[in-house]
């Protein structure tokens, strides 16, 4: 009592009721645990209090605002530290206790307190711990703000809440009879003095002074203040020391917290079940949209997932695949049985996934092709691995897939190999022939006049023909070897496995080229009509003329020009030789134009001589061409190249008009002149115009019609069976003559013969070539002249050399001749001094030499 004395201080201390520790009494006296603890202190030091009456939640605000100097009753936090200085030693602990209703179900934890209307006291710190600690677990509590401790604690006497928070050491709920405690106590806390930061240091000292004093002293006012206020309250720190107070308070706010922590645990895991639940739920859903087959194995080999297409592939319900083992899977299919193969493999522990094609039986016996992926997995739970599968079915895509490659590789129209697959085939067949010795041959085979057919009978023909000819030669060649087609008109039949012999492999080669011929210009029907068709064919041996598939396709097809040149239907083997005369091929062709601008071509005649008394009664017109650095170039080169790009139309008709105006000439000069044939081209049969040009001509030079001769080849008959008969029969309709070339080497029959309107056969010089003397050729030679008799038809032997051969042929009753024994293409002029002189004597003799006078009185009766 006899400390020292300092100078009397004012001090303005907050008072708020918070029974039995700050009490407003009902007269407007101060009293409690904390004030008259206070007064005591003030009445050794001096102070004058003014205690400032407030509600607490006025109280920092306004020590904040130095309205006060001193907060008596404060519980310590982190938060208020910041702003307000507190006193060391602890006057009293407390704790947040819940109170509810004394009728209401007693609340065992926090969680209970889910939903309810909860009391708290604005700004105190356990209303503001209780608010934290339901945020962090999650509980939704509605909270109402109270200004005092009576209110709150009131608000549970009327039911308006159902629990309220305040300090322990406030003791309304003991003297409220309705209001009882419950388990819910947290967050121990010092109850202790503060004033605004940095303000009153010296003042929380001195007060530190004496509570440290008067804790050490069990007379203390300290003490008996306790008895008075706070008995029954709190517990008696003699039976209880504040060490073990604290440790307890400590061990229950821990259980507090585990048993949270427990419920909140228990409530996740319910939680994570369902949504392990919803999610297996979402993967099953998921996976049965997808539409491939997918399950899953564990290290049993027992599906632990599986897809509808699953169930279905393995022709098990969905509701009892999940279960299975494999080998209930393979027994109820036992065709899935090489599904399974690699799964061992897949369940070592550094396995990988691994993804194979399969073909499989259906359940229902249809063959699918199934990708299938697996891809080993390790769950948390299990440490060796588990198997994913997923099956697609790639059956329609392997299907397009080999549609596409067979497209790639094979020509529409004909289903045959195309040029690529040819190239692969070419490629392969070298390498074996390379290895063991062999030969291959390429016989690269174009079709005559097949533009023309395309033309004149229409694209639909000739596509028809292609095929056909397509089927012919797939017969000739044996399993192993390839027809193909690289494009219009163009085959390429390839041959395996010749004789290592290069020689014996051409044989062999020729043979094959030779059917070929033979069997292609056999007779076909296209949409009823009947057609006829050649081919010509270039043969390469390889390796011997040449290594590499490109160079094989490109000396086939020079040999093959090369045939061609040589006058059609034929075949020729590929000579070093042939490319020049290719290349030559292409350097006429750009010329043959420039010639026709600048009329570089000339006719030869081949007088025709008759068999009694040897005289000449016409000539064959036979063209050259007479090139400016070349010479004469002969037409058997340049006509086939003429044909080919069509300008043998715009020649033909020249050589047709020079003829026609020398017969008129002739006839005017000499009043006689000689029958002239002209030879005429398969193209220019197929040309429309080729009636009304000789037509035109004829009316122009007024000539007698039968001095002109026509003259086709039996071939060019034969491949325009329909087209020749009707233009022969306008031809015929004009008065021409109508002559047939090359007889013999064709293979017209006699009945056809018959249908046309011809007036002369020529025998081909191949045959007199050999007469006398070769029977196959003597044969033909009696077989036609007797036939040409029988007919009613003039016969005229070509290429007569030879006295022999003329005997042959008069001893065999050939009535016409034509050939170097008498001449070989001679000028007009040679023409005209060799035989003119002569010529008139034979008019009268001769009727087919057209006398002037018979020719005025024509013209003149026309
Ligand atoms: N479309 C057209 N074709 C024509 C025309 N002019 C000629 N030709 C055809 O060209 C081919 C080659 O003719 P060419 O080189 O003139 O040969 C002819 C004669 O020279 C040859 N011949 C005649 N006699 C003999 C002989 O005794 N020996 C022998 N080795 N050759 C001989 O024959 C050719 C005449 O043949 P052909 O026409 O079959 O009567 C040839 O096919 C001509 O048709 C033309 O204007 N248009």
């Amino acid at each position: 009592s006899d400390l020292n004395k300092e100078p009397k201080r004012s001090l303005r201390v907050a008072m708020f009721n918070a029974p039995p520790i700050m009490v407003v009494e009902q007269d407007g006296t101060n009293a409690g645990f904390m004030v008259e603890l206070l007064e005591t202190m003030a009445e050794k030091e001096g102070w004058n209090i003014e205690w400032v009456n407030l509600n607490w939640p006025e109280v920092i605000p306004k020590t904040l605002n130095h309205e006060l100097d001193l907060i008596p009753f404060i519980a310590y936090s982190e938060d208020r530290a910041q702003y307000l200085d507190y006193n060391e030693e602890g006057i009293l602990t407390g704790w947040g206790q819940v109170y509810v209703h004394k009728d209401a179900l007693v609340p065992q934890n926090i969680i209970a307190l889910s939903g309810k209307k909860i009391a708290v006291i604005k700004n105190e710190v356990y209303g503001i711990k209780l608010k934290n600690l339901c945020d962090l677990f999650i509980i939704e509590c509605d909270f109402v703000e109270f200004q005092t401790y009576k209110q709150a604690l009131g608000a549970i006497e009327s039911k308006e809440v159902a629990a309220a928070v305040t300090s322990n050491l406030v003791s309304y709920s003991h003297d409220n009879p309705y209001i009882k405690q419950t388990p819910i106590v947290f967050e121990p806390r010092k109850v202790l003095f503060a004033t605004a930061k940095n303000t009153n240091a010296d003042l929380l000292a001195t007060i530190d002074r004496y509570t440290k004093l008067w804790r050490f002293d069990g007379s203390s006012p300290y003490y008996q203040l306790k008895d008075k206020y706070l008995k029954g309250i709190i517990a008696e720190e003699s039976a209880f020391p504040a060490w073990l107070v604290y440790t307890l308070l400590i061990v229950i706010g821990l259980l507090f917290v585990a048993a949270l922590v427990a419920l909140l645990l228990k409530k996740q895991v319910k939680k994570q079940t369902q949504d392990l639940e919803d999610q297996s739920d979402k993967i099953r859903q998921i996976i049965n949209l997808v539409p491939h087959m997918i399950f899953a194995t564990n290290t049993n080999g027992k599906l632990i997932l599986a897809n509808r297409y699953a169930a279905d592939f393995f022709g098990i319900p969905m509701s009892e695949i999940e279960g299975c083992s494999q080998k209930d899977l393979i027994d109820h299919h036992p065709n899935s049985k090489n599904i399974f193969e690699d799964e061992s493999l897949l369940l070592r522990r550094d396995a990988h996934a691994i993804q194979k094609e399969i073909e499989i039986y259906n359940v229902d016996g249809s063959k699918v092709t199934l990708n299938i992926s697996k891809v080993p997995f390790i769950t948390r739970f299990s440490r060796t691995p588990s198997v994913v599968t997923v099956g697609v079915d790639i059956t329609d895509s392997k299907e397009y897939e080999r549609q596409i490659q067979h497209m790639a590789q094979h020509d529409s129209l004909t289903e045959l190999p195309n040029r690529l697959l040819l190239n692969d085939r070419i490629h392969q067949s070298l390498a074996l022939t390379k290895r063991y010795g062999h030969s291959g041959a390429v016989l690269f085979i174009d079709l005559d006049y097949f533009k023309t057919i395309n033309d004149s009978l229409g694209h639909m023909a000739g596509d028809t023909l292609l095929q056909k000819v397509a089927e012919r030669l797939q017969t000739i060649v044996r399993e192993g070897d390839t027809v193909s087609r690289l494009g219009g008109d163009e085959f390429i039949v390839q041959l395996n496995q010749l004789s290592g012999d290069p020689k014996k492999a051409e044989r062999v080669a020729c043979k094959i080229a030779e059917k070929i011929n033979f069997t292609l210009a056999q007779e076909y029907n296209v949409s009823g009509n009947k057609l006829f068709s050649t081919a010509s064919i270039g043969i390469v041996i390889y390796p011997r003329d040449a290594e590499n598939e490109e160079a094989i396709i490109q000396r086939a097809d020079t040999a093959m020009y090369y045939a061609k040149s040589m006058g059609r239907n034929r075949y020729a083997v590929f000579k070093k030789a042939m490319e020049k005369a290719v290349v030559r091929k292409h350097v006429l062709e750009k010329e043959l134009r420039k010639a026709l601008a600048e009329s570089r071509f000339i006719i030869r005649y081949q007088p025709q001589i008759t068999q009694d008394g040897n005289k000449f009664i016409g000539a064959e017109a036979l063209l050259r061409w007479s090139h400016p650095t070349e010479g004469i170039i002969s037409p058997a080169e340049f006509i086939p190249i003429a044909e080919e790009n069509h300008l043998i139309i715009p020649i033909g008709e020249w050589v047709l008009k020079q003829v026609c105006y020398q017969i008129k000439h002739w006839l005017e000069q000499h009043g006689y002149s000689p029958f002239i044939t002209v030879n005429l081209s398969v193209v220019q049969i197929r040309n429309s115009d080729l009636v009304s040009y000789i037509k035109k001509l004829l009316d122009q030079t007024k000539i007698p019609p039968q001095l002109l001769e026509l003259e086709v080849t039996e071939t060019v008959l034969l491949h325009e069976a329909r087209v020749s008969i009707d233009i022969l029969n306008e031809l015929k309709k004009l008065g021409v003559k109508l002559s047939i070339d090359d007889f013999g080497t064709g293979y017209s029959s006699l009945t056809y013969l018959k249908k046309l309107p011809l007036d002369k056969l020529k025998i081909d010089r191949s045959f007199v070539k050999d007469v006398p003397g070769d029977p196959d050729s003597e044969t033909i030679i009696r077989t036609v002249i007797g036939m040409s008799l029988d007919m009613g038809l003039e016969v005229i032997a070509e290429g007569v050399e030879t006295k022999e051969q003329l005997d042959y042929l008069i001893k065999e009753h050939c009535s016409l001749f034509q050939g170097f024994y008498f001449d070989p293409p001679i000028s007009l002029e040679q023409l005209e001094e060799k035989y003119f002189a002569n010529l008139h004597k034979s008019v009268t003799s001769n009727p087919k030499v057209v006398h002037l006078e018979n020719y005025s009185k024509r013209t003149n009766k026309k």
